[in-house]
């Protein structure tokens, strides 16, 4: 079975320059897959694709079965409700006018959501590990690890089934980056996670299976052990050489 399912996709910003070539990919429900490849090499664009930001030059992409057409309303609207993503920066993507509780019920109000938004945000602040007073706040009272968590709430708040993340723990520091990691481990138990990040080793660390990516190309994809045991292609062997010994080590025991 198959949640998403990218088949012979090829895109490029203008006609002359394609930046993803015959891009394949699978994803089943449930699954955590790590998108690995370095700045440049058409990660961020992909998720683009994904979340039918874009649309492909070429072959297709399905979600639960039906093609992502941009151009069908219906199917949009429903797929957004599915569908989310969490970004890079903390900082940027957080409205710093709006209360903490506006924020992370911006989906549910944009999505026409009925019910209980007031509870419905309480229990995204309980699953990020947030006091529910937190709501009544701003931004710049958090953290960036804290942010990172109040952006995670306001993904997971519409409850969808497809978690898309963005580099999103390049921008900390690593004590809290190992936190954010453990809680999306926590939360991919519920959803599908698609986790992208030129860090092979935060990736193996969360992800079960890896796709390499690089200059638009998947090289290499498979189970996060097999890939860390044995890589095949060079370009997954350099960047498992640039991760310290010590972390690869511990990942892959
Ligand atoms: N809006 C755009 N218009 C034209 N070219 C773009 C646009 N966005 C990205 N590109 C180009 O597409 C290529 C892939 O960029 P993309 O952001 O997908 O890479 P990435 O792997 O996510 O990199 P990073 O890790 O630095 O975010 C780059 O050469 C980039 O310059």
């Amino acid at each position: 079975m198959t949640l998403i399912q990218v088949q012979n996709v090829d895109f490029g910003y203008s006609a002359n320059r394609q930046i993803l070539s015959d891009i394949n990919l699978d994803i089943a429900p449930g699954d955590t897959v790590g998108l690995v490849g370095e700045s440049g090499s058409g990660k961020t664009t992909l998720l683009r694709l994904l979340l039918g930001l874009a649309r492909p030059d070429r072959g297709s992409i399905t979600f639960d079965g039906q093609t992502l057409d941009t151009g069908n309303r219906a199917f949009m609207r429903q797929f957004r409700r599915q569908a989310q993503i969490v970004f890079q920066d903390p900082y940027s993507s957080l409205d710093p006018r709006q209360t903490i509780f506006s924020i992370i019920a911006e989906p549910l109000r944009s999505l026409k959501i009925d019910g209980d938004h007031r509870q419905m945000v309480a229990d995204a602040l309980e699953a990020v590990g947030l006091d529910r007073d937190a709501a009544t706040r701003y931004s710049h009272q958090f953290s960036g690890g804290q942010r990172q968590r109040i952006a995670i709430a306001r993904a997971i708040v519409a409850r969808p089934r497809f978690l898309l993340a963005d580099e999103a723990v390049s921008a900390l520091d690593l004590t809290t980056r190992t936190r954010i990691v453990d809680l999306l481990a926590r939360l991919s138990a519920e959803m599908t996670l698609l986790f992208v990040s030129h860090d092979i080793g935060v990736v193996a660390a969360l992800c079960r299976r890896i796709v390499i990516i690089e200059k638009g190309r998947i090289v290499e994809h498979g189970e996060t052990a097999e890939i860390l045991k044995n890589p095949q292609h060079p370009y997954t062997q350099r960047l498992l050489a640039s991760v310290p010994r010590l972390t690869v080590n511990e990942i892959s025991s």
